[in-house]
């Protein structure tokens, strides 16, 4: 479960509330609304100025949360010099998962053509699903996903569908952010509205109005 209460930030989020027991989210809102910030801070990469986090009980700078998690950025490098496999390989030592988990993450996200390019060689969106295949390897609990459309073709949006659906089928939960609504309507059930650092709107997808 992730629960959120008055978290805040100085000048980036304030007072959010949300709370997550099944299925997905998506933050939504527009450039600079605070979802890459609420999402840091759920993924432990930023200290709140006030307000507390909890995943699956867990304070987000914790071991025990790194544990639970998989956080995917908006932008991730890669050393350029390695090739595909060889970051495979090492999130699934890093992971302690099977090469069985590796295989699954490679096919899941189509990747088997390009294992032996270096990453210098693989354009943005191909970079981008070598880094959810690293990340979601091994189905840990929560996935946190800054903007996974954005770089992502309709086929590598598909096939992120899919493993989502069978992530959500096994009780995990994902949290993601979008500018647009469209862009979610079949990555999220749940959706949470920022504006200028504030939640304005929350509700289920299928009835979210675009702000006018
Ligand atoms: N490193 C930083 N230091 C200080 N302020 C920051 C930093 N990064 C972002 N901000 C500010 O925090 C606010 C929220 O930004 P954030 O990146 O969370 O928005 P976002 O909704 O993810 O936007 P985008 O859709 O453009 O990615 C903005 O006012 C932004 O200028």
């Amino acid at each position: 479960m992730v629960e959120v209460v008055a978290l805040h930030k100085k000048g980036r989020l304030a007072d959010a509330h949300l709370r997550l027991t099944a299925g997905s989210l998506a933050l939504l809102g527009p450039n600079g609304a605070g979802k890459s910030t609420l999402l840091g801070l759920l993924a432990g990469r930023l200290k709140a100025d006030g307000g507390t986090v909890r995943l699956f009980g867990h304070d987000p700078r914790s071991l025990g949360a790194a544990r639970v998690r998989a956080y995917i950025p908006q932008h991730l490098t890669f050393p350029p010099t390695l090739r595909a496999e060889e970051i495979l390989e090492a999130a699934r030592r890093l992971k302690g998962a099977t090469l069985q988990d590796r295989a699954e993450a490679t096919g899941r996200m189509g990747l088997e053509a390009h294992l032996k390019r270096p990453v210098a060689q693989l354009s943005g969106g191909w970079r981008q699903r070598l880094a959810l295949a690293a990340g979601l390897m091994g189905y840990p609990p929560l996935w946190l996903l800054d903007e996974p459309a954005s770089a992502l073709d309709t086929e590598g949006l598909e096939r992120l569908q899919d493993w989502m659906a069978a992530h959500l089928a096994m009780g995990g939960l994902v949290i993601l952010s979008a500018h647009r609504q469209e862009e979610i309507s079949r990555l999220a059930e749940q959706f949470v509205r920022l504006e200028n650092g504030r939640v304005i709107q929350q509700g289920s997808v299928n009835y979210a109005q675009e702000p006018s």
